[in-house]
């Protein structure tokens, strides 16, 4: 597999999956790269953490011509049956954030494009990969003193994991008509420990990683596949 050892988080695991990856620019949270999968050019740019960072990130992409974006990050889950590693592929996000709220009313829904959604889906299923499809939940907070009985609220009404970002991606995509959607990698299993699970991925190691180079395949597999109809 092409390494490009010298850059560093996830836009650099992203970037051990291209050829001829080239660093574009780096600033704070903001990394972008460029490369080729498969013959297709793309770029993976760092959101940091947070809808304002991402909106930001975003919106800066959008000017300069990018218009198709799919998410490859991490979730908690807030169902019992997901396990670390496990893959969720959003149908739709709450939007429980407030980047999303200094847009719009929140009776605008953030959902993915319909194609992308669906490309999804099918490559997942074609590369054999286990996956839930349905609701999510983005938040601006882990520490708050409501979180057990907020999780708790939310799982009760089925919504399957949480994370900062995938409801602003949505809703920002729809207003300004990028292709927008969502991939997520469980790091936290539900009532597990937040600190245990996003920073070291204790228990669940080798699960968190496979489904982090489950996804990023599956991002790029997608991509791919679109560009071949
Ligand atoms: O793995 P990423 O994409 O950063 O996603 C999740 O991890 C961060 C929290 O640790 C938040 O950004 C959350 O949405
Ligand atoms: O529990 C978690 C883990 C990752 N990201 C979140 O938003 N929550």
């Amino acid at each position: 597999m092409p390494c490009c050892p010298a850059i560093r988080g996830g836009v650099g695991r992203i970037g051990q999956f291209l050829e001829g990856v080239r660093e574009i620019a780096s600033n704070r949270e903001f990394t972008t790269i460029t490369g080729s999968y498969r013959g297709v050019k793309v770029m993976a740019t760092s959101t940091g953490i947070g809808g304002a960072s991402l909106g930001i990130a975003v919106e800066e992409l959008r000017r300069i011509g990018v218009t198709t974006l799919i998410r490859i990050g991490s979730c908690g889950a807030l169902q019992n049956d997901l396990r670390v590693g496990d893959l969720i592929i959003p149908s739709g996000a709450v939007r429980n954030e407030g980047t999303s709220d200094a847009y719009i009313a929140r009776d605008y829904p953030a959902l993915p494009d319909p194609l992308l959604l669906t490309g999804l889906l099918q490559t997942a299923r074609r590369l054999g990969y286990p996956f839930q499809c349905g609701l999510v939940r983005s938040h601006d907070s882990f520490y708050t003193d409501r979180e057990a009985a907020i999780d708790r609220y939310w799982a009760e009404r089925g919504i399957l994991a949480s994370d900062m970002e995938s409801a602003p991606l949505m809703v920002i995509g729809g207003l300004r008509k990028l292709r927008t959607a969502s991939l997520l990698n469980v790091v936290v299993e539900a009532e597990g420990s937040l600190e245990n699970g996003i920073n070291q991925y204790v228990d669940g190691r080798d699960a968190a990683a496979l489904g982090e180079e489950r996804e990023i395949r599956l991002a790029l597999e997608t991509i791919f596949s679109l560009l071949q109809e």
